[in-house]
């Protein structure tokens, strides 16, 4: 031990998760330009959303993902128990962040991937690469929460059973396809090609675009609005990504065309962030973790 890390306060296991959940939102909202969402240059297809909302809305739920990853290392394993904490502990994140956003939705889906994922890393800190955080995370989404209230009137809900798509619920329960199979290996891809980190996370966006069935774009756009969203993604990355200029033209044309049909992908963007996410816990525990 030398002077300097004798001297650095002790990070629990909850604080370490809880920051790293918090800073992936925070780089989620500040990153720009994202077609249709909130960034750093305004508030996209939204009339009630802006940065600083979704910057406060973030900060609220750091008690939420380190209570997350506390009941984790108190359970000790993927069971009914466990899963019934974190469910109630993300319906009253859910509760702070309507209390801080005056009742605007800025991070429910978020709630739900971050707060799974979190819950995951804490089950086992020696397995922490993506797959196996994912797949975690997949066996606690697959297990039944006796009680959550069972509505089927959520936006999600109705635009699922309208259309036969899968939503939120199940992407988590898939092992999250968009985050390892898509945004991942682009995300590198992008950063090994020189890309610029910003570029390389707007391109990880757009392959999770690419894909995903995003009901917030169903819900308000429809169909169209959703084949809209996906081959715009995809145009952008066949033409290089968002580092080359036939990409930024595209990306361009992509966020006119969002606009438009006022649709904002907000599941994509909850998704770069548990991508952000996942990125990072990769590289493993920080040196100043005490004990948990
Ligand atoms: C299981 C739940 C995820 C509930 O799911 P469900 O689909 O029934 O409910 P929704 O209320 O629709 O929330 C799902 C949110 O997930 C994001 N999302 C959308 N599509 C996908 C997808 N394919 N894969 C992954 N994630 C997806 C999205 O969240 C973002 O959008 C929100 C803003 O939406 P928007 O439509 O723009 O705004 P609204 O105000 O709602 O509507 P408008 O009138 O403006 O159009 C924002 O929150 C982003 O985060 C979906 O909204 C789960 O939430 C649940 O059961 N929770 C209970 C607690 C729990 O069990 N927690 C366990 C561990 S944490
Ligand atoms: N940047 C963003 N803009 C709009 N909705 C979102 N949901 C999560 N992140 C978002």
């Amino acid at each position: 031990m030398n002077a300097l890390t004798a001297i650095q306060p002790k990070l629990s296991l909850g604080d370490w998760l809880a920051d790293l959940a918090v800073d992936a939102l925070i780089d989620e909202a500040d990153l720009s330009p994202k077609p249709g969402l909130v960034d750093r240059r305004g508030s996209g297809a939204h009339t009630d959303l802006h940065l600083g909302l979704m910057h406060a809305s973030a900060l609220a739920l750091w008690p939420s993902f380190k209570a997350m990853a506390e009941a984790a290392q108190q359970r000790g394993e993927i069971a009914l128990q466990l899963r019934e904490d974190v469910g109630r502990i993300g319906r009253e994140g859910e509760q702070e962040m309507l209390r801080v956003t005056g009742g605007v939705n800025t991070h429910r889906g978020a709630i739900w991937a971050l707060g799974l994922l979190s819950t995951a890393a804490a089950l086992d800190v020696n397995m922490l690469a993506p797959e196996q955080v994912a797949l975690r995370a997949a066996r606690l989404a697959l297990l039944n929460d006796r009680a959550a209230p069972v509505t089927g009137d959520s936006h999600g809900a109705q635009v699922c059973r309208l259309y036969g798509v899968h939503g939120a619920r199940e992407e988590a329960q898939l092992g999250f396809p968009a985050v390892i199979q898509q945004a991942l290996p682009q995300l590198a891809r992008s950063r090994a090609a020189g890309a610029g980190e910003q570029n390389a996370r707007l391109d990880a966006l757009l392959a999770i675009m690419t894909q995903l069935a995003d009901t917030c774009v169903l819900y308000r756009a429809g169909m169209a609005g959703l084949t809209c969203m996906q081959s715009g993604a995809r145009a952008v990355l066949a033409a290089g990504g968002c580092a080359s200029l036939d990409g930024r033209r595209l990306l361009r044309d992509l966020e006119r065309d969002m606009l438009r049909l006022r649709a904002s992908p907000g599941g994509a963007a909850d998704l770069l962030a548990a991508t952000l996410f996942l990125d990072r816990l990769q590289h493993g525990l920080p040196a100043q973790l005490g004990s948990h």
